[in-house]
């Protein structure tokens, strides 16, 4: 259920390297089949190796991306990202309150998998304030719900403890992403009257940068294409599952997920399309 006329936005920040950020959510948008654009937080100086530089942009330029946006081409959802400051966040959140925001995707990014931090600490309470309640679904990590909730998280039981915490801070539900535990890959679905487990086997792969910018950006494409919460989490995580699966070593670090492109089942002829794989 292709659409690419169907308008998903990101607001996040660059990825120089292509792995994460913006680069990575324009190519989960594009994959899933829906019409990416993008409002640019931050830019940072990364590759497969790690966070060289970050350079935020104006409160002003975030503002009017957000605003130009909107008032051209309304979004069917939207995911936020990396937000890095406090001035940022109430920028964004202001500005939001604007408009009608469909299906609003809070990945509440802290720090990156090579360790640097992409959001300021003093940052943190302001997130908690004015993106989670406003978010249709929050996509925390085990690191980052610990920091939002105070919960020290070791078991399954643990992050359902603190997803309900989580869940009473205002979103409509909450992923938890269990990747940072081990065993298997175990994500939950919590919301007022729901409550879903969505499990994969663990992948034995070192090439997983931007894992958690691609989930929340195949929700956000499944949502705006019209699946209901659970159906986009199901088909968000059989989506990463495969792009971990088939993850590759490019540049010296940990590389990126790799992104399937689906082509549509047939052409304007009605002739079954056949998709060509490069060696
Ligand atoms: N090794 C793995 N094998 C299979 N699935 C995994 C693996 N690691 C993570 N996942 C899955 O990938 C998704 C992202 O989870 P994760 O907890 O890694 O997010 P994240 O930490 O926010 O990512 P990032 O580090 O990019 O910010 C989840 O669905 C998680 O279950
Ligand atoms: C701009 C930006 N946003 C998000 C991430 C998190 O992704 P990861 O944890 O895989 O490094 C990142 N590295 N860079």
């Amino acid at each position: 259920m292709r659409n690419y006329k169907i308008p998903t936005l990101t607001i996040a920040g660059s990825d120089s390297s292509g792995g994460a950020g913006i680069q990575a959510d324009l190519k989960t948008f594009s994959a899933i089949g829906t019409y990416g654009m993008s409002v640019i937080t931050a830019i940072t100086a990364q590759n497969t190796q790690g966070v060289f530089d970050v350079e935020e942009l104006s409160q002003n330029i975030i503002k009017k991306q957000i605003e130009v946006v909107f008032e051209d081409i309304k979004p069917k959802s939207t995911k936020i990202g990396m937000v890095s400051s406090p001035e940022i966040i109430l920028e964004i959140s202001n500005t939001l309150k604007k408009y009608d925001v469909e299906n609003l995707v809070v990945d509440p990014v802290m720090i990156s998998k090579s360790g640097y931090s992409l959001l300021k600490p003093e940052a943190k309470a302001k997130l908690i304030k004015y993106l989670i309640p406003m978010a249709y679904i929050v996509t925390p990590n085990v690191p980052e719900a610990e920091e939002i909730t105070g919960i020290k998280i070791n078991t399954v039981e643990d992050m359902k403890i603190a997803g309900i915490k989580i869940l009473s801070m205002g979103p409509k539900y909450v992923l938890m992403k269990g990747g940072h535990l081990e065993g298997d890959a175990i994500d939950l679905l919590i919301g007022e009257e729901t409550f879903e487990i969505f499990k994969s086997k663990r992948l034995n792969r070192k090439n997983t940068h931007g894992t958690g910018c691609t989930i929340s950006s195949a929700i956000a494409s499944h949502l705006a294409l019209g699946y209901n919460i659970k159906d986009s989490v199901k088909l968000s995580k059989e989506y990463i599952t495969s792009a971990i699966e088939n993850s590759f070593d490019i540049g010296h670090g940990v590389g990126p997920v790799h992104h399937f492109y689906k082509l549509d089942e047939k052409n304007t002829k009605g002739e079954e399309k056949q998709l060509i794989l490069a060696e």
